[in-house]
Protein backbone atom coordinates (compact mmCIF):
# COMPACT_ATOMS: atom_id res chain seq x y z
CA UNK A 1 0.00 0.00 0.00
CA UNK A 2 0.79 3.77 -0.89
CA UNK A 3 2.39 5.56 2.10
CA UNK A 4 0.66 8.45 3.46
CA UNK A 5 2.65 11.94 2.48
CA UNK A 6 -0.04 14.55 3.07
CA UNK A 7 -1.69 15.22 6.23
CA UNK A 8 -5.44 16.29 6.84
CA UNK A 9 -6.17 18.67 9.43
CA UNK A 10 -7.86 15.90 12.03
CA UNK A 11 -4.23 14.55 12.05
CA UNK A 12 -2.78 18.24 12.58
CA UNK A 13 -5.06 18.80 15.38
CA UNK A 14 -4.15 14.92 16.87
CA UNK A 15 -0.35 16.01 16.72
CA UNK A 16 -0.84 19.60 18.40
CA UNK A 17 -3.04 18.12 21.15
CA UNK A 18 -0.84 15.37 21.93
CA UNK A 19 2.44 17.45 21.97
CA UNK A 20 0.37 19.75 24.30
CA UNK A 21 -0.36 16.39 26.53
CA UNK A 22 3.53 16.22 26.71
CA UNK A 23 3.54 13.03 24.32
CA UNK A 24 7.35 12.90 22.72
CA UNK A 25 7.59 13.44 18.97
CA UNK A 26 8.88 9.59 18.86
CA UNK A 27 5.64 7.90 20.48
CA UNK A 28 3.97 10.36 18.04
CA UNK A 29 6.08 9.22 14.74
CA UNK A 30 6.06 5.46 16.38
CA UNK A 31 1.70 5.92 15.70
CA UNK A 32 1.68 7.52 12.47
CA UNK A 33 4.12 5.19 10.97
CA UNK A 34 1.68 2.17 11.93
CA UNK A 35 -1.23 4.12 10.80
CA UNK A 36 0.94 4.03 6.94
CA UNK A 37 2.11 7.09 7.18
CA UNK A 38 5.56 7.25 5.19
CA UNK A 39 8.43 7.15 8.32
CA UNK A 40 10.62 10.47 6.25
CA UNK A 41 7.57 12.38 6.21
CA UNK A 42 6.33 11.54 9.86
CA UNK A 43 9.34 12.51 11.48
CA UNK A 44 9.72 15.47 9.03
CA UNK A 45 6.05 16.65 9.85
CA UNK A 46 5.98 15.36 13.80
CA UNK A 47 9.14 17.20 14.31
CA UNK A 48 7.87 20.45 12.27
CA UNK A 49 4.81 20.77 14.60
CA UNK A 50 6.53 20.39 17.54
CA UNK A 51 8.59 23.46 17.00
CA UNK A 52 5.64 25.65 15.67
CA UNK A 53 3.78 24.29 19.05
CA UNK A 54 6.13 25.26 21.43
CA UNK A 55 6.54 28.62 19.49
CA UNK A 56 2.85 29.24 19.08
CA UNK A 57 2.93 28.88 15.73
CA UNK A 58 -0.39 27.65 13.62
CA UNK A 59 -1.02 24.94 11.80
CA UNK A 60 -1.79 27.38 8.93
CA UNK A 61 1.94 28.04 9.07
CA UNK A 62 2.90 24.33 9.43
CA UNK A 63 0.60 23.35 6.22
CA UNK A 64 3.68 25.10 4.06
CA UNK A 65 5.96 22.46 5.04
CA UNK A 66 8.44 21.93 2.40
CA UNK A 67 7.57 25.07 0.85
CA UNK A 68 8.60 28.00 2.64
CA UNK A 69 9.97 28.33 6.00
CA UNK A 70 7.31 28.63 8.69
CA UNK A 71 8.99 30.25 11.21
CA UNK A 72 11.79 32.97 11.09
CA UNK A 73 13.13 33.37 14.60
CA UNK A 74 15.78 30.51 14.12
CA UNK A 75 17.11 31.27 17.33
CA UNK A 76 13.74 31.13 19.26
CA UNK A 77 13.50 27.80 17.74
CA UNK A 78 16.76 26.46 18.80
CA UNK A 79 16.15 27.62 22.45
CA UNK A 80 12.58 26.62 22.73
CA UNK A 81 11.79 23.61 20.21
CA UNK A 82 11.35 19.86 20.72
CA UNK A 83 14.81 18.68 19.08
CA UNK A 84 16.50 16.68 21.39
CA UNK A 85 19.75 16.39 19.44
CA UNK A 86 22.58 17.15 21.52
CA UNK A 87 25.19 19.26 20.28
CA UNK A 88 29.14 18.60 20.42
CA UNK A 89 32.13 20.28 19.31
CA UNK A 90 31.52 20.31 15.43
CA UNK A 91 33.89 18.31 13.62
CA UNK A 92 34.32 20.80 11.03
CA UNK A 93 37.53 22.86 12.05
CA UNK A 94 37.65 26.86 12.70
CA UNK A 95 39.16 29.81 11.09
CA UNK A 96 37.89 31.54 7.65
CA UNK A 97 40.58 29.09 5.81
CA UNK A 98 40.71 25.35 5.68
CA UNK A 99 43.89 24.53 4.43
CA UNK A 100 44.33 21.07 2.58
CA UNK A 101 47.15 19.36 1.13
CA UNK A 102 46.35 20.59 -2.28
CA UNK A 103 43.59 23.49 -1.94
CA UNK A 104 42.91 26.54 0.60
CA UNK A 105 39.06 26.40 1.25
CA UNK A 106 37.25 29.96 1.77
CA UNK A 107 34.83 29.42 4.72
CA UNK A 108 32.23 32.50 4.09
CA UNK A 109 29.58 31.84 6.45
CA UNK A 110 28.84 29.41 9.40
CA UNK A 111 25.46 28.44 11.52
CA UNK A 112 25.98 26.95 14.91
CA UNK A 113 23.45 24.83 15.57
CA UNK A 114 22.78 22.88 13.17
CA UNK A 115 26.25 23.26 12.02
CA UNK A 116 26.62 24.24 8.73
CA UNK A 117 29.49 26.09 6.80
CA UNK A 118 28.99 27.47 3.41
CA UNK A 119 32.21 27.34 1.75
CA UNK A 120 34.11 28.81 -1.64
CA UNK A 121 37.00 27.62 -3.65
CA UNK A 122 36.34 24.15 -3.01
CA UNK A 123 37.20 22.62 -6.57
CA UNK A 124 38.43 24.57 -9.27
CA UNK A 125 36.39 25.04 -12.56
CA UNK A 126 38.90 22.97 -14.37
CA UNK A 127 37.73 20.60 -11.89
CA UNK A 128 34.15 21.01 -11.80
CA UNK A 129 34.38 20.63 -15.81
CA UNK A 130 36.11 17.78 -15.44
CA UNK A 131 33.52 16.12 -13.00
CA UNK A 132 30.30 17.15 -15.62
CA UNK A 133 32.53 15.92 -18.33
CA UNK A 134 32.81 12.16 -16.88
CA UNK A 135 29.46 11.81 -15.51
CA UNK A 136 27.53 12.91 -18.98
CA UNK A 137 27.96 9.19 -20.19
CA UNK A 138 26.94 7.67 -16.90
CA UNK A 139 23.61 9.57 -15.70
CA UNK A 140 20.96 7.34 -14.84
CA UNK A 141 17.79 8.65 -12.80
CA UNK A 142 18.24 9.13 -9.37
CA UNK A 143 16.79 6.87 -6.71
CA UNK A 144 16.29 7.29 -3.00
CA UNK A 145 16.27 4.43 -0.58
CA UNK A 146 12.73 3.04 0.17
CA UNK A 147 12.03 3.05 3.46
CA UNK A 148 10.33 0.05 4.00
CA UNK A 149 12.60 -2.46 1.69
CA UNK A 150 15.90 -0.40 1.88
CA UNK A 151 15.74 -0.66 -1.94
CA UNK A 152 16.81 1.95 -4.32
CA UNK A 153 13.47 3.25 -5.56
CA UNK A 154 12.73 6.06 -8.14
CA UNK A 155 10.38 8.97 -7.14
CA UNK A 156 8.78 11.68 -8.18
CA UNK A 157 9.95 14.07 -5.11
CA UNK A 158 13.44 13.72 -6.65
CA UNK A 159 13.91 14.06 -10.13
CA UNK A 160 17.22 14.31 -11.29
CA UNK A 161 19.90 12.48 -12.79
CA UNK A 162 23.33 11.06 -10.70
CA UNK A 163 26.20 8.69 -11.47
CA UNK A 164 29.24 7.92 -8.52
CA UNK A 165 32.32 7.07 -8.44
CA UNK A 166 33.86 4.99 -6.57
CA UNK A 167 36.35 6.02 -3.71
CA UNK A 168 40.06 6.55 -5.09
CA UNK A 169 38.43 5.02 -8.46
CA UNK A 170 41.28 7.09 -10.71
CA UNK A 171 43.78 9.24 -9.56
CA UNK A 172 41.70 12.27 -10.32
CA UNK A 173 39.02 11.37 -8.21
CA UNK A 174 41.09 10.23 -5.20
CA UNK A 175 42.81 13.70 -5.06
CA UNK A 176 39.14 15.08 -5.03
CA UNK A 177 38.47 12.62 -2.28
CA UNK A 178 41.54 13.03 0.16
CA UNK A 179 41.05 17.26 -0.08
CA UNK A 180 37.25 16.47 0.90
CA UNK A 181 38.03 14.00 3.70
CA UNK A 182 40.83 17.13 4.92
CA UNK A 183 37.83 19.41 4.57
CA UNK A 184 35.08 17.54 6.47
CA UNK A 185 37.83 16.28 9.00
CA UNK A 186 36.49 12.41 8.74
CA UNK A 187 38.57 9.53 6.91
CA UNK A 188 38.58 9.13 3.72
CA UNK A 189 37.77 5.36 4.05
CA UNK A 190 34.18 6.04 6.09
CA UNK A 191 33.07 8.15 2.73
CA UNK A 192 30.72 7.10 0.16
CA UNK A 193 31.88 7.67 -3.48
CA UNK A 194 31.50 11.10 -4.87
CA UNK A 195 27.80 11.34 -6.32
CA UNK A 196 27.01 13.53 -9.23
CA UNK A 197 23.89 14.87 -9.82
CA UNK A 198 22.29 16.99 -12.97
CA UNK A 199 19.18 18.15 -12.85
CA UNK A 200 17.51 20.51 -15.62
CA UNK A 201 14.45 23.26 -15.68
CA UNK A 202 11.60 21.62 -12.83
CA UNK A 203 14.43 19.65 -11.36
CA UNK A 204 14.20 19.03 -7.31
CA UNK A 205 14.87 17.46 -4.48
CA UNK A 206 12.29 18.04 -1.87
CA UNK A 207 13.12 18.21 1.71
CA UNK A 208 14.63 15.21 2.94
CA UNK A 209 17.11 14.12 6.02
CA UNK A 210 20.63 12.66 4.39
CA UNK A 211 20.50 10.08 7.91
CA UNK A 212 18.65 6.74 7.94
CA UNK A 213 15.38 7.10 10.59
CA UNK A 214 16.45 4.11 12.87
CA UNK A 215 12.68 3.47 12.83
CA UNK A 216 12.47 2.60 8.42
CA UNK A 217 12.71 -1.01 8.16
CA UNK A 218 14.67 -0.39 5.06
CA UNK A 219 17.51 1.81 6.75
CA UNK A 220 19.23 -1.57 8.36
CA UNK A 221 20.52 -2.66 5.52
CA UNK A 222 22.56 0.75 5.29
CA UNK A 223 23.04 1.37 8.91
CA UNK A 224 24.90 -2.53 8.89
CA UNK A 225 27.49 -0.87 6.36
CA UNK A 226 29.50 1.80 7.69
CA UNK A 227 26.94 2.96 10.48
CA UNK A 228 24.71 6.05 10.10
CA UNK A 229 25.66 9.35 7.80
CA UNK A 230 27.02 11.72 9.74
CA UNK A 231 27.63 14.99 7.45
CA UNK A 232 27.78 16.16 4.14
CA UNK A 233 29.25 18.04 1.51
CA UNK A 234 27.26 19.51 -1.40
CA UNK A 235 29.90 20.83 -3.99
CA UNK A 236 28.36 23.24 -7.23
CA UNK A 237 29.43 22.45 -10.23
CA UNK A 238 28.18 24.95 -12.24
CA UNK A 239 26.12 28.78 -12.45
CA UNK A 240 22.47 28.06 -12.62
CA UNK A 241 20.34 30.84 -14.00
CA UNK A 242 17.85 30.80 -11.61
CA UNK A 243 16.54 28.41 -8.89
CA UNK A 244 18.76 25.19 -7.76
CA UNK A 245 19.36 26.82 -4.41
CA UNK A 246 19.75 24.33 -1.45
CA UNK A 247 17.45 25.19 1.60
CA UNK A 248 17.28 24.31 5.26
CA UNK A 249 13.53 25.14 5.78
CA UNK A 250 13.29 24.81 9.27
CA UNK A 251 15.98 27.56 9.48
CA UNK A 252 14.27 29.69 6.68
CA UNK A 253 17.99 29.57 4.60
CA UNK A 254 18.98 28.92 1.56
CA UNK A 255 22.66 28.63 -0.01
CA UNK A 256 22.50 29.46 -4.38
CA UNK A 257 24.37 27.35 -6.14
CA UNK A 258 28.12 28.75 -7.28
CA UNK A 259 30.68 27.08 -9.25
CA UNK A 260 33.11 25.55 -7.29
CA UNK A 261 31.72 26.28 -3.68
CA UNK A 262 29.80 24.17 -1.35
CA UNK A 263 27.78 23.67 1.86
CA UNK A 264 29.07 21.31 4.49
CA UNK A 265 26.33 20.28 7.36
CA UNK A 266 26.85 17.34 10.11
CA UNK A 267 23.72 15.88 11.80
CA UNK A 268 25.14 12.95 14.25
CA UNK A 269 26.80 12.98 17.41
CA UNK A 270 29.27 10.71 19.71
CA UNK A 271 25.56 9.31 21.30
CA UNK A 272 23.98 8.66 17.66
CA UNK A 273 21.50 11.18 17.68
CA UNK A 274 20.37 12.85 14.27
CA UNK A 275 19.67 16.12 14.35
CA UNK A 276 16.09 16.67 12.17
CA UNK A 277 17.38 20.52 12.02
CA UNK A 278 19.86 19.69 8.89
CA UNK A 279 15.86 18.56 7.08
CA UNK A 280 17.06 20.10 3.29
CA UNK A 281 16.33 19.96 -0.22
CA UNK A 282 17.25 21.17 -3.38
CA UNK A 283 14.82 23.56 -4.71
CA UNK A 284 13.55 23.65 -8.44
CA UNK A 285 16.03 24.68 -11.12
CA UNK A 286 13.74 27.49 -12.77
CA UNK A 287 16.26 28.16 -15.56
CA UNK A 288 19.31 26.46 -16.97
CA UNK A 289 20.55 23.03 -15.33
CA UNK A 290 22.35 22.51 -12.19
CA UNK A 291 24.81 20.06 -11.19
CA UNK A 292 26.60 19.11 -8.10
CA UNK A 293 28.85 16.35 -6.52
CA UNK A 294 28.09 15.07 -3.14
CA UNK A 295 30.10 13.71 -0.42
CA UNK A 296 28.19 12.05 2.56
CA UNK A 297 30.32 10.75 5.57
CA UNK A 298 29.41 7.40 7.76
CA UNK A 299 30.45 6.49 11.60
CA UNK A 300 32.92 4.00 10.32
CA UNK A 301 34.32 2.72 7.38
CA UNK A 302 32.03 2.07 4.57
CA UNK A 303 32.16 0.09 1.54
O1 LIG B 1 20.51 19.65 -4.72
C1 LIG B 1 20.81 20.11 -3.62
O2 LIG B 1 21.11 21.29 -3.47
C2 LIG B 1 20.79 19.22 -2.41
C3 LIG B 1 21.29 17.84 -2.69
C4 LIG B 1 21.11 16.92 -1.55
O3 LIG B 1 20.39 17.18 -0.63
C5 LIG B 1 21.84 15.64 -1.50
O4 LIG B 1 22.52 15.31 -2.48
O5 LIG B 1 21.72 14.93 -0.48
FE1 LIG C 1 20.50 15.63 0.93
Amino acid sequence: MEKITNISPDWQKWILDNLARGCTAQSLIDVMVEKNFDPMFASAIVFHFSTAHKGNIGPVAVAQLGSQPAVSNVKDKIHSNGNTYSYEAPRFKSGNVIHTHDRDIQVMGRVDKPYIAVLDNVLSHDECDELVRLSQARLKRSTIVDPTTGKDAVIEERTSYGTFFHVNENEFIARLDRRIAELMNWPVENGEGLQILNYKVGGEYKPHFDYFPEHDPGSKVHLNNGGQRVSTLVMYLNDVEEGGATVFPELGMTVGPKKGAAVYFEYTNSKNQVDPLTLHGGLPVLQGEKWIATKWMRQRRFG
